[in-house]
């Protein structure tokens, strides 16, 4: 070994010490907080501080650490700190390696235990009788519109919106065969669809089979011959099987946002400065009760980021709003506003105030 590199290595040793000592450091005050948190009843998630972290941490860097992977280390060390403090269960839209798993995974990190669910209510009903701490369900995807299964559950089951995650979805071509060898494609049929394009470009032969899930896709890909799978690349690390091409999504800008959910026990009481809230409304049935309900946004200035109905399920042709703005609802004009909707509106649930998450890590 030339003298250099020993050098080099010896100086590489020192700063993975000092690391290590400064992760001990951390974590032992990460635990000193639990236990201040359990004395004064405050949630052990906070996640408009970990975004505040991981800002924080991004601008001190020189540039010279890649910043994914500088978020993605935080994200870890964020995670065994708060595991020491409370082992967090989370529930999300299973099986194993969905793209809600990924989801999950990006928001909690991997020192918690995840419980995959088979149903968007069973999410929901979970979190609410404590069997899980949250839950992580997808609410849309900027192709294919509103998630109806979680709209609804948001309706029906006493929780609240905690955070929320948006993911580039990218869908992989997963297969222990080359290319020329693969006969077959199995996928969710949404995923098969959002691959037409590609797969009839360079897969025109294959025949394309419909999967329970895109993680149940890689499952048969790894035990048959002459298959391929398409997934997300988390399945196909799950299953140890190769990706052959990435992105292969007909269109480019293809994301789902996913919300994260808490008894209403768990949301954090200070207002954040980046926040959106969710509300659920009904409207009497008469002419310009939605203008009237809606007219305190403007006269605000409030930015309305979402607007979307649903059938009340209650009376026929009767219908819900939902409605995500800008602002926290402990601020004094969302408060007011609030205050107007429930003066002119019949039904008025606030959802959650959560930090807005623009980012994609
Ligand atoms: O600052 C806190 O409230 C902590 O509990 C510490 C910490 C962290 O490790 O930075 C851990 C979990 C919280 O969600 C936010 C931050």
């Amino acid at each position: 070994m030339s003298e250099a590199l020993n050098e080099l290595r010896k100086r590489i040793n020192q700063i993975d010490q000092d690391l290590v000592a400064l992760l001990d450091e951390r974590v032992n005050l990460a635990s000193e907080i639990g236990k201040t948190k359990v004395r004064d009843g405050v949630p052990f998630f906070d996640p408009s501080r970990e975004e505040e972290v991981l800002e924080r941490v991004s601008s001190n860097s020189d540039g010279s650490f890649p910043q994914s992977a500088l978020r993605r280390i935080f994200r870890e060390i964020i995670s065994a700190s708060i595991s020491l403090q409370k082992q967090l269960v989370i529930g999300f839209l299973g099986p194993e390696a969905t793209f809600t798993h990924q989801a999950a995974r990006e928001c909690f990190g991997s020192s918690v235990e995840f419980r995959a669910f088979r149903t968007i209510p069973e999410i929901f009903r979970a979190v609410e009788r404590g069997a899980v701490d949250y839950g992580v369900a997808p609410v849309e995807n900027s192709i294919q519109g509103s998630v109806f299964a979680t709209l609804d559950s948001l309706v029906d089951v006493d929780l609240r919106i905690i955070a929320e995650r948006r993911l580039s979805i990218e869908h992989c071509l997963i297969s222990n065969e080359p290319l020329d060898k693969i006969e077959r494609v199995y996928s969710k049929d949404q995923a098969l669809g959002q691959c037409r394009d590609w797969l009839a470009k360079n897969l025109p032969k294959a025949e394309l089979i419909d999967a329970t899930s895109t993680a149940g896709a890689v499952k048969i890909a790894a035990e048959e011959a002459g298959s391929a799978a398409i997934a997300s690349a988390l399945a196909a690390a799950e299953f140890n099987l190769p990706v052959l091409e990435r992105g292969i999504q007909d269109v480019r800008n293809n994301y789902t946002r996913f919300l994260v959910l808490g008894r209403p026990e768990t949301a954090p009481a200070v207002p954040v400065e980046r926040a959106r809230t969710a509300v659920v409304l009904s409207i009497s049935d008469e002419p310009g009760a939605l203008q009237t309900a809606l007219d305190p946004f403007a006269e605000k200035g409030i930015n309305l980021s979402r607007i979307e109905s649903r059938p009340s399920r209650k009376k026929a042709w009767d219908y819900l709003f939902f409605i995500e703005f800008a602002g926290h609802e402990k601020t004094p004009e969302v408060a007011e506003v609030l205050e107007h909707l429930r003066a002119s509106c019949p039904l008025v649930k606030v959802l959650g105030s959560f930090p807005v998450a623009d980012k994609l890590d």
